[in-house]
């Protein structure tokens, strides 16, 4: 399938300041395991501010990306850059760039929360009198300060990802990429977390952030790549995602009086393309226009039955997922 070309820049250059430089860039990613083909010419560019969203079904593609994207996993083909820094080419300070939360990562129970991000700050080799007041500043981000002396065998499964987010951001990244950080996380936690990296963003982080939870990126993110079976199909703001399915939107009436001729009238206005009886007092339309065509649809049907309710259903990112792989994300 041809993927739909909807992708305006990710960067918007301005006339003063020239290109921003991307936090973080990637083209013509590729990775095979044999004859599987795991990621193919995959492409993006995140600015400084910006929130990424990478969408896609289990096996799709998002944690070969990653491993790409953060130097594990080495490219068949493409390059990675960090804050304009070709990862291949000088991998340290590409890497410095970079805050990586990945679904596991080795914590110690045995020491508090606190202690843990201390080892942390030591092994990025953060200067011993900066380690102290960063460990206060992401443990406020992450919503952990008054448990920060609590042993990590005391924590939840989402507190423990909570630190492992803190630890990816102690030595102040240009980007942070999560994978999938709400998985199996309790709900006190997954609050924590999504107010956390909103937080980022507004301060000027640049954020790569990878779920199945699409109303998780459609909250998160100003754009969003749709990956199915290695590559991009699809690639814009949540906006132009949902504009690929069409603008039909669904329209339901309830009816009181003859309901009969005012499917008829119905059928007859501009912009519904269908019409049917969906029960004895509802019809639903299918149309282009939606909310705005409420007024001419309570027009039309003026004399002959009186609309009693209504309810308009716009597509979303789901249906546009489903419209463009042919499956739900949780299948
Ligand atoms: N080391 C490997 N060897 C062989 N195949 C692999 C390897 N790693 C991943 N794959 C395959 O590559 C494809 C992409 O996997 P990947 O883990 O990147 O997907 P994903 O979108 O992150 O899914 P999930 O959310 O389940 O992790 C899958 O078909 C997977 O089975």
């Amino acid at each position: 399938m041809t993927p739909p070309s909807i992708s305006p820049p990710a960067i918007t250059e301005t006339a003063i300041t020239g290109p921003a430089i991307a936090a973080l860039a990637c083209e013509g990613l590729s990775k095979r395991y044999g004859e599987l083909v795991a990621v193919e010419d995959v492409g993006f560019a995140i600015a400084p501010g910006q929130a990424y969203g990478l969408l896609g079904p289990n096996g799709a593609g998002k944690t070969t990306t990653i491993s790409m994207l953060v130097g594990l996993l080495r490219p068949d083909a493409g390059t990675v850059t960090v804050g304009g820094v070709d990862l291949a080419e000088d991998p340290m300070r590409a890497k410095a760039g970079i805050g990586y939360v990945p679904q596991e990562i080795a914590l110690y129970p045995e020491l508090t929360g606190r202690e843990n991000l201390r080892f942390f700050g030591r092994l990025f080799g953060l200067p011993r009198r900066e380690v102290a007041g960063r460990i206060e500043e992401v443990l406020d981000l992450v919503g952990l300060t008054g448990r920060a002396d609590s042993r990590l065998s005391t924590y939840s499964g989402g507190m423990r990802r909570r630190i492992n987010i803190g630890a990816a951001l102690l030595h102040r990244p240009q980007v942070l990429i999560l994978d999938e950080p709400t998985v199996g996380v309790d709900p006190q936690s997954r609050k924590a977390i999504l107010d956390g990296v909103e937080r980022l963003v507004e301060e000027g982080m640049a954020l790569l952030y990878t779920s199945h939870y699409m109303e998780e990126v459609e909250r998160v993110c100003d754009r969003v790549a749709i990956i199915d079976h290695g590559r991009i199909i699809a690639d814009g703001t949540r906006q132009e995602l949902i504009s690929l399915v069409g603008s039909a939107d669904k329209v339901e009436l309830s009816l009181d009086g003859d309901v009969d001729t005012a499917l008829a009238k119905l059928r007859v206005v501009e912009g519904v393309i269908e019409a049917a009886r969906t029960g004895a007092t509802s019809i639903r339309l299918i149309t282009e226009g939606g909310r705005y065509l409420l007024p001419s649809l309570i027009t039309a049907v003026d004399g002959c039955a009186t609309v009693t309710a209504t309810q308009v259903v716009e597509p979303d990112l789901e249906a546009t997922f489903l419209h463009l792989t042919g499956s739900t994300l949780r299948d």
